[in-house]
């Protein structure tokens, strides 16, 4: 029997798993030099863009040949280049895919540089190795790093609408735990108009997500507040949501947010966390990609179902169900432990 065309042969795979690298490089240059934006405005021949983007005609010649071979962009039949559905994504705009370009090409990628040493289990996390501070700490020291996090974070909100779809907020006071620049809590009120919504996240997150609340749905259906949600989490919810928080943490900082997330909410509350599973979702590759990706940030990592279990077990919670979302996401709905009664 014959290799079928459709699959690629081992070599292959191996070349484009090694050139990975240069294809996440050549996009962030690219969107360094504002390419798809340039394009867009009209400038479409190579060394036009080189000359308003400050660089060398040759160089940008031969990456834009190189993008158009990777799909990103398109030949225009004039020696130019016009930009596609990928590279739209691209533009300098609201809901654009530019800021992850950036960061996973530069603090990103520094930090997956250490990968082997991480993985060989010798101390600090790649971020740490590469910055000499956590990543947190970087962010709190670096506000034009800072604010490019949180574009790249609001940017993968692959699942935000989805997740308004799939679960029903009807009336419900949603409080968004750790929800950072408010982007699901206005996805998620913005589809339910009967539904209310707090948001609690540190200090210097409140104001970005009342922002992002008020332009979304308006004043008085939602409110951002200040606090420390290890201490404690407000009560008077129906649904609280854990968004691409539990990830960050070890299994005992895990169980003590769900057990303040179950003591602040009714005996038929709901808990819903929002995470990649690994070995679940319509993607299961991103999960163990993320899974990495986080060990490589902070030390974190993405759980299997059955961790999530261990650790709505600990918290007097029990696992409801599993939604899968787009790009490998899931939703776990989790609920008090029958019996069980705050605190
Ligand atoms: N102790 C804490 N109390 C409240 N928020 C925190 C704390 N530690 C970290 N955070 C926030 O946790 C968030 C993790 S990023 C996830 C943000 C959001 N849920 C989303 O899915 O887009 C960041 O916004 C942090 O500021």
């Amino acid at each position: 029997m014959t290799a079928t065309t459709d699959s690629p042969s081992p070599s292959r795979t191996v070349l484009d798993m090694i050139t990975g690298a240069w294809r996440t490089q050549a996009l962030h240059t690219a969107v360094r030099l504002e390419v798809p934006d340039r394009i867009a405005a009209g400038t479409t021949a190579p060394d036009a863009i080189a000359e308003q983007a400050g660089a060398d005609p040759a160089g940008v010649r031969r990456l834009l040949r190189l993008l158009a071979d990777l799909g990103v962009l398109e030949h225009d039949g004039r020696g130019g280049y016009r930009n596609t559905p990928v590279s739209e994504l691209l533009r300098d705009r609201p809901g654009s895919l530019r800021d992850m370009c950036l960061l996973y090409g530069d603090e990103f990628y520094k930090a997956w540089e250490h990968a082997a040493d991480v993985v060989a289990g010798s101390g600090a996390p790649g971020f740490e190795r590469a910055y000499g501070r956590p990543l947190i700490t970087y962010l709190s020291q670096d506000e034009e790093a800072a604010a490019r996090f949180q574009r790249a974070m609001q940017a993968g909100h692959f699942f935000f609408d989805r997740l308004a779809e799939a679960v029903d907020f009807s009336g419900a006071c949603v409080v968004d735990v750790a929800g950072g620049s408010g982007g699901l809590l206005a996805a998620v009120l913005d589809r339910h108009p009967g539904a209310r919504g707090l948001l609690i996240d540190l200090d210097h997150m409140v104001p970005i997500a009342q922002a992002t609340l008020e332009e979304a749905i308006g004043a008085g259906r939602a409110e951002a507040i200040a606090g420390d949600v290890f201490e404690s989490v407000p009560s008077g919810g129906d649904v609280y949501l854990l968004s691409r928080l539990l990830g960050d943490w070890d299994d005992a900082a895990c169980v003590r947010l769900l057990d303040n997330c179950r003591r602040a909410a009714p005996a038929d509350g709901r808990i819903l966390v929002l995470e990649r599973v690994v070995g679940k979702g319509e993607d299961p590759e991103l999960a163990s990609l993320w899974d990495l990706h986080l060990l490589m940030m902070n030390g974190g990592g993405q759980r299997t179902l059955d961790q999530f279990r261990g650790l709505a077990d600990a918290a007097g919670l029990r696992v409801e169900r599993l939604i899968p979302l787009p790009m490998g996401n899931a939703c776990i709905e989790l609920r008090p432990a029958r019996g069980r009664t705050a605190p």
